[in-house]
């Protein structure tokens, strides 16, 4: 296997010019991510992780290190990468459909081409149906299909995903979880994805990394060799969760 993302060294001050104070956030971060492997990144709340992934999907820029995709220095946001985001922005004057096509039709597909593949990313997502209505008359959970589906068609390299499930209902964001394993084996990307939750980084992740309190540093990766579908409440589950909730305790 080969890596796909090298994230190197990346630290990051926030100074607020006005006051002259700063605030250490990274500290020295380093990961590499292989070619289709589902990582999640698990910490704290407030410990730094959406502005690593801001770091990553080149909104944000480290105060130093470097973040290479595919051996190429991120410098900007790019079509190599894609966000779903726990806020999903849907243009509530548009259609589903015309939602997920917007990528498209800014990047002048053929409109054959376009409506094709939005039907084909709106079917995996489960939103056959749902393709004429408001984004309005949707569920918090249907949104982030939406999000989802827009982001495969993009056809990205790696799927970057910042709690995308974070302000969901506890049975939709169960729900969703199995969903996105779904998804993800019928069309294999490169996902980071980032929680919080540490049920949700054990069902997911085929490695965790977890990061500490800011200034956050890597604490460990874990690989999670759990067969899949993974059961909550399985003895090696519990115990792995345990484990982790253990070692971040410790580090508080
Ligand atoms: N643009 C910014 N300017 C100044 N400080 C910032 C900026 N963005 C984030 N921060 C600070 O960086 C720290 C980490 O925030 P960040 O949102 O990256 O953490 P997080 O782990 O994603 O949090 P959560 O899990 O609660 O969403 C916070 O103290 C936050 O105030």
């Amino acid at each position: 296997m080969s890596s796909i993302i090298r994230v190197e060294n990346v630290c990051k001050t926030f100074v607020d010019e006005k006051s002259k104070s700063s605030n250490e956030v990274l500290q020295n971060i380093n990961f590499e991510i292989e070619e289709n492997e589902f990582v999640v990144i698990f910490g704290p709340g407030q410990s730094g992780k959406t502005t690593l992934m801001n770091i990553i999907a080149g909104l944000e820029t480290a105060t130093s290190g470097e973040v290479y995709i595919k051996d190429k220095l991120v410098t900007s946001a790019g079509p190599d990468r894609a966000m779903v985001f726990q806020n999903i922005l849907l243009f509530p004057w548009l259609t589903v459909r015309d939602n997920v096509e917007y990528s498209m039709k800014v990047r002048g597909f053929d409109k054959e081409e376009m409506h094709r593949e939005a039907q084909k990313y709106l079917d995996l997502v489960g939103l056959q149906g749902f393709e004429d209505a408001f984004p309005v008359k949707i569920s918090g959970g249907m949104k982030q299909r939406v999000g989802i589906a827009r982001a495969y068609c993009a056809k990205p390299d790696v799927m970057l995903m910042d709690e995308p499930f974070g302000a969901l209902d506890a049975q939709t964001r169960y729900l969703m979880q199995e969903e996105v394993i779904r998804i993800r084996n019928q069309e294999k990307r490169t996902i980071i994805f980032v929680t919080n939750n540490i049920e949700e980084a054990l069902y997911l992740a085929d490695r965790i990394i977890v990061v500490t309190e800011c200034p956050s540093k890597v604490m460990e990766a874990i690989k999670i060799d759990l067969p899949r579908p993974r059961d909550y409440v399985s003895e090696e589950f519990l115990r792995l969760r345990k484990e982790i909730s253990a070692m971040t305790n410790r580090a508080r």
